[in-house]
């Protein structure tokens, strides 16, 4: 069936926009082969959002937000069926919630490509207008009410434009359709000044007027301070170290009442400095307790500068296993089957 602009598939009665239920999530890749247990991105999660929020989803290098995001976009499979509904609708499995859920982050027009690497722009000669044309010819106030705010030029050709443009550009074909539900990774970065604020203030419109719902991952707390409704904050453990309304968040009142120029930053820093803070005072312990991973002797020939010439073969097998870098396990890897048990 051909859905157009006037038979859309029916939206099913929600009052929470995400629902996650003792999520835990673990990239394939990740299991067994490169470490015995499988390391868990996100773990046991149970978050919700309601409908017409407006949510920034903070958490450090790796946390996996956008993990997250692309298990909302429905880009990754969980092991548990139905544990992730967006929309009452479950997030991997029912197509027809691609219909008003838009997902951007910046992977958008990146190819990789033979001998020149990965994240290389896409370089075709194609005009904007010439791009999508069944969507830009559905929703055509609604695109040229985007392309005003982001300040886009209909004949722009592809290959000829820098990354802020190319930027809008996505951004237009990602919002043309209405959705209910957008989730955005980060998509900001290469905005100037005025695009970025008109955007977000066009989004808050979007979710005040329509009451979308609206999942924002960054880094980047300018203009920001009365933009969210909720916050969302995950850990460095892949778990929820806080979700919720703006307002009910103690810290924020308090910043508030001291009238602080930078909110959402200063609660950014709270949070994932206690973090670093825990990650080095751990570090230091483990240094203290002479973790041999921190300790590689080069004359014992464990450091993989020789493929193990010096090695007594008398130590028990254990012993014998390798702690340093992929190839120092490589560089002795003769020994390591000989002595192996
Ligand atoms: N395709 C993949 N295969 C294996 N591991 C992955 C994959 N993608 C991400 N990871 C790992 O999952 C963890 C979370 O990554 P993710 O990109 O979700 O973090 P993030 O919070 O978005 O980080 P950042 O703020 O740096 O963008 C990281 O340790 C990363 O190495």
């Amino acid at each position: 069936m051909t859905y157009t602009q006037s038979n859309l598939p029916e939206l099913p009665d929600f009052d929470l926009s995400i629902e996650i239920k003792d999520l835990t999530f673990s990239y394939p890749s990740r299991n067994s082969f490169v470490t015995e247990d499988p390391v868990n991105i996100l773990d046991n999660l149970s978050i919700s959002l309601p409908r017409g929020a407006r949510c920034l989803l903070l958490g450090s290098n790796g946390s996996g937000k956008s993990t997250l995001l692309r298990i909302l976009a429905g880009r990754h499979l969980t092991k548990s069926d139905d544990m992730v509904r967006v929309c009452n609708m479950n997030a991997f499995r029912d197509t027809k919630l691609n219909f008003f859920r838009a997902y951007l982050d910046c992977d958008w027009g990146m190819r990789t490509v033979a001998f020149a690497g990965g994240g290389v722009p896409l370089q075709a000669d194609v005009p904007v207008h010439g791009m999508m044309t069944k969507l830009q010819s559905q929703y055509p106030e609604r695109r040229d009410e985007i392309v005003d705010m982001l300040g886009i030029d209909l004949n722009w050709r592809m290959h000829e434009l820098s990354d802020g443009q190319r930027r809008r550009v996505q951004l237009l074909l990602g919002l043309i359709r209405p959705f209910e539900i957008l989730l955005l990774d980060e998509i900001t970065t290469s905005l100037d000044v005025c695009v970025r604020q008109d955007l977000l203030r066009w989004l808050k419109k979007e979710t005040d007027d329509r009451g979308a719902t609206i999942v924002y991952a960054t880094h980047i707390f300018d203009g920001l301070d009365d933009w969210p409704t909720d916050i969302m904050y995950l850990t460095d453990k892949g778990t929820c170290g806080w979700q919720g309304k703006l307002d009910e968040l103690p810290y924020y009142q308090q910043l508030k009442e001291s009238n602080h120029p930078a909110k959402m930053l200063a609660i950014a820093d709270f949070w994932l400095r206690k973090e670093l803070d825990e990650r080095r005072a751990k570090r230091k312990m483990e240094r203290a307790a002479g973790s041999r991973a921190f300790e590689l002797d080069p004359t014992d020939r464990q450091g993989g500068y020789a493929s193990g010439r010096n090695f007594d073969g008398k130590r028990e097998p254990k012993e014998a296993k390798r702690t340093g870098r992929l190839s120092d396990i490589m560089g002795n890897a003769g020994i390591m089957a000989k002595n192996s048990d």
